[in-house]
């Protein structure tokens, strides 16, 4: 089905901008898979995201969710970076598609997608390296991407690609509520599902129908603006995710400026069910002296989060 171009309003211009996780609550029915038998898929399955939650959540568990940009600093980086990530014990991994236009993000991750894209990373390179990676990774992953490199593939086209390599969930910072009913008709058909974000700035009434309407979980924004490392996690988070914990038992993970394991434990200890660290991370591994060098770097700050956490 062709979609026409529209040109999508930037970032600041959206009045609402929400992100979108799409997120599969099912294995997809086999029929729609083309990239591992049955046998194997079985074996080397994830869990949907969902289902790591409901599990976290029976352990007394939270999600840890890093979020690294693909291809920086090259891909083959991203891979070892994606297997040591679910080795540290991370829940669920948010795969950045570099974008040459990424409002939403802050002065780290859009300098990661710059590198990213100098070295020629693109859609089709990032597919076949997760076609390699996914199967040996057990937590599921996100993966992120601004509205028009969608469009510009087509969202059936995408969508069943994403299906394809095994990805569970899809991150489109830059797409209104409105806009997302052809993004949730191809999700269903692929077997996924669509967690909604919300924001500091989400009227009420918008907030609950962005809840009422999210399957999966909820992401909830901290602050205004745009990504990047905060030096405190403002406690207005707190009242937030009672105001959404009032409308739904569906499980709340919080995400920008969370960079320290006081951020960390302070964010679960509120009651999040899952917390997002992205730009700390992405730093780590993207301006380290060599990719070796951010992958130790990498391992021991998640370590360190990780022990912050319940
Ligand atoms: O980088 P931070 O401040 O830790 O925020 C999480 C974030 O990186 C990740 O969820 C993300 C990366 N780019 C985004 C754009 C919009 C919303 C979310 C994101």
């Amino acid at each position: 089905m062709a979609v026409t171009l529209k040109s999508t309003p930037s970032f600041f211009q959206l009045k609402k901008p929400e992100t979108h996780f799409i997120v599969r609550n099912k294995p997809p029915i086999v029929s729609t898979r083309r990239f591992a038998p049955m046998a194997s898929l079985s074996a080397t399955r994830s869990l949907g995201i969902g289902e790591t939650f409901s599990n976290l959540k029976k352990q007394g568990k939270v999600a840890l969710i890093p979020y690294i940009t693909a291809g920086d600093p090259d891909l083959s980086t991203t891979a070892e970076a994606l297997k040591l990530l679910d080795a540290c014990g991370c829940d669920i991994i948010e795969l950045g598609v570099p974008y040459s236009d990424p409002l939403a993000d802050g002065p780290v991750i859009q300098a990661a997608a710059t590198r990213s894209l100098a070295r020629g990373t693109n859609f089709e390179a990032i597919t076949s390296m997760l076609k390699e990676v996914v199967p040996q990774v057990s937590c599921p992953i996100a993966l992120f991407t601004y509205y028009n490199p969608i469009l510009k593939r087509g969202i059936e086209e995408f969508m069943s690609t994403v299906n394809d390599i095994g990805v569970h969930a899809l991150v489109v910072p830059d797409v209104p509520l409105e806009e997302t009913q052809v993004l949730r008709k191809e999700a269903v058909k692929n077997g996924l599902e669509l967690v909604l974000l919300t924001t500091p700035t989400t009227p009420t009434e918008r907030m609950k129908a962005i809840v009422e309407a999210a399957d999966g979980f909820v992401y909830l924004v901290s602050s205004v603006g745009v990504t990047g490392t905060r030096a405190s996690v403002s406690d207005r988070v707190q009242t937030l995710l009672q105001d959404i914990k009032e409308t739904t038992t569906k499980p709340v993970a919080v995400g920008f400026g969370i960079s320290k394991p006081e951020h960390v434990k302070q964010v679960a200890g509120w009651g999040a069910d899952g917390v997002i660290v992205g730009s700390a991370m992405v730093k780590l591994l993207g301006e380290a002296k060599s990719p070796d060098e951010g992958l130790k770097e990498l391992e021991s700050f998640t370590k360190s989060l990780k022990a912050a956490l319940p």
